[in-house]
């Protein structure tokens, strides 16, 4: 008979798995309070002592760590060696396990007493997973609720194949490499030894970075390449992505995703969390070129569409409203070839509209995210550099125009002042250096990734034309010097955003006075590299 050892915290769903267990014919060992669940639900399991020959000891730290589990768990039933040894020992084999760990992640989460939260390292739990998972040739391993109705359906269709069951062991080292991650961190956040003293631990901020960093990413899937088709590339994910994430979205149509299409996904992602009201930001490696807010969605995509045409082609297009068949037909109407579109949802008729559209109906990626305005996290960015990584908080902070302080003569207008924070929205997600106009919140110019501010400015300039006059200009960095003010200014914008903290500061605010333009300091530079 087989036999099947389940120990589980999460008691989700156990007693119809244990039922069908057993239904198939696998005898039933448990620990205490997963036996008690089982017992209640008059299901035939026997305790973990019976097996062991040893009560459950040490407040539950020792259960399962005995050689009759490991034994049962690790042998070769194929080695006449190992068959042999385990008959000598009375050790019987153990075909499947199934468990869930203690709540560590939670409980450290939840910033509990030291003793308290090492009382929810489990032990025996991720030592029986790792048993199983290395005998996978033998021995099937349950690690999660979600796979109770695949593995029953299987077992009672005939049987787990090797492949079910190394498919199985690889989720399971996933699972502690994970747990053991989440503890590794938990430690490195502890206060070091030498910083104990009341004195030092005072003085000290402490940071928001561990010490050791092993953070562990689950693969989604391998990318057709990476930035270039000589470079192989692949997508990983959060082992329990928040419902804004990229990681979230789903694809209800088109080509598969490409790695430069991610890369723009979660710029727009980014760019169009930004908005309260509707909005539509237009992007191109990474950078918006057009962008707007109207009270209207379709008004919004189609200022912003309209903000630079022409390098909207081959764009990723992302809107704050569910796209409904008004808004389809605009898109459809107006916007040539993209490469995707993200939004929080399709209607139905928005979708087939928009997936009949010829240079859409194969390629188009349509992308869906019910959460995109959802709050997030705190996320930290991750960037290799050659022997190492650099790690910071995302530049997620919220424009705050309660903290600007206008430096120059003239005040801004009403209207001024919303364009200056749409243009300071929009800023922090060029390129440095990055200078931005906008009118009536449309982007109409940006420069972006330039060496010189200067150069940014005038770029932007270029691409606005007339569109600049009477509206304002975001910086995302201070103005160095009087000339990029003088150049700005040029271009008819009335008013202009920036950080502010230049030691020049005073000849860029005399600059805006002799041109009348209103000049705001937020504080808070937005580079973006
Ligand atoms: N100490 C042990 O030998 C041991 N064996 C299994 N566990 C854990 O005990 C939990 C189940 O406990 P119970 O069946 O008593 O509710 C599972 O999460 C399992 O991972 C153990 N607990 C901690 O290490």
């Amino acid at each position: 008979m087989p036999r099947a050892l389940l120990s589980v915290t999460d008691k989700t769903g156990l007693s119809a798995f244990a039922a069908g267990l057993a239904e198939v014919g696998y005898e039933l060992i448990s620990t205490g309070g997963t036996l008690k669940h089982l017992q209640d639900a008059g299901l035939p399991a026997i305790g973990i002592e019976q097996v062991t020959g040893f009560p459950e000891m040490l407040d539950g730290r020792v259960k399962t760590l005995h050689p009759k589990v490991h034994g049962g768990l690790l042998g070769r039933t194929d080695l006449p060696e190992h068959a042999a040894a385990m008959a000598e020992h009375g050790i019987e084999p153990i075909d499947l396990v199934c468990v869930n760990l203690y709540r560590f992640e939670e409980t450290a989460a939840k910033g509990l007493p030291e003793a308290e939260t090492v009382e929810q390292i489990d032990i025996g739990g991720p030592s029986m997973l790792r048993s199983a998972a290395k005998n996978y040739e033998r021995v099937a391993v349950v690690t999660s609720v979600d796979q109770y109705d695949g593995v029953l359906a299987k077992l009672k269709a005939g049987g787990l194949s090797t492949g079910d069951r190394r498919d199985l062991a690889a989720a399971a080292f996933a699972t502690t490499a994970s747990y053991d991650a989440a503890i590794a961190g938990w430690f490195a956040d502890l206060p070091a030894s030498e910083d104990t003293s009341e004195a030092t631990a005072a003085d000290k901020e402490p940071s928001p970075f561990p010490n050791r960093f092993a953070p562990l990413f689950l693969k989604r899937g391998d990318l057709p390449y990476g930035e270039n088709p000589h470079q192989p590339a692949a997508f990983y994910t959060d082992s329990s992505p928040g419902p804004e994430s990229l990681a979230a979205a789903e694809q209800l149509h088109g080509k598969g995703l490409s790695y430069n299409n991610l890369l723009d996904l979660d710029a727009a992602r980014a760019l169009i969390r930004e908005f309260d009201a509707p909005a539509c930001a237009v992007l191109k490696h990474t950078n918006p070129c057009g962008c707007a807010e109207h009270e209207d969605a379709v008004a919004a995509f189609e200022r912003a569409y309209a903000g630079d045409p022409v390098s909207a082609f081959g764009s990723i297009i992302a809107v704050n409203r569910r796209v409904n068949r008004e808004l389809a037909e605009a898109i459809c109407a107006t916007a040539g070839f993209v490469e995707s579109l993200l939004a929080p949802g399709f209607d139905e008729d928005a979708l087939a509209l928009l997936t009949s559209k010829p240079v859409w109906k194969k390629n188009v990626r349509l992308m869906s995210l019910p959460g995109l305005l959802e709050p997030a996290e705190i996320m930290t960015d991750l960037r290799r550099v050659s022997g190492g990584l650099l790690a910071q908080h995302r530049d997620e902070a919220a424009v705050d125009p309660s903290m600007w302080e206008c430096k120059t003569e003239r005040q801004p207008t009403e209207a001024e002042r919303a364009d200056l924070i749409f243009a300071q929205r929009v800023v922090k997600h060029l390129k440095s250096n990055a200078i931005c106009y906008v009118n009536d919140r449309q982007l109409v110019g940006a420069g972006a990734g330039q060496m010189s501010r200067l150069d940014s400015a005038k770029i932007a300039a270029e691409k606005a034309g007339d569109r600049a006059q009477g509206g304002a200009c975001g910086s995302d960095a201070f103005f160095p010097f009087r000339d990029g003010v003088d150049a700005v200014a040029a271009t008819g914008v009335t008013a202009i955003v920036q950080p502010g903290g230049s030691k020049r500061d005073d000849e860029s605010v005399a600059a805006a006075n002799e041109h009348g333009v209103a000049m705001l300091f937020t504080g808070r530079r937005h580079f973006r590299h």
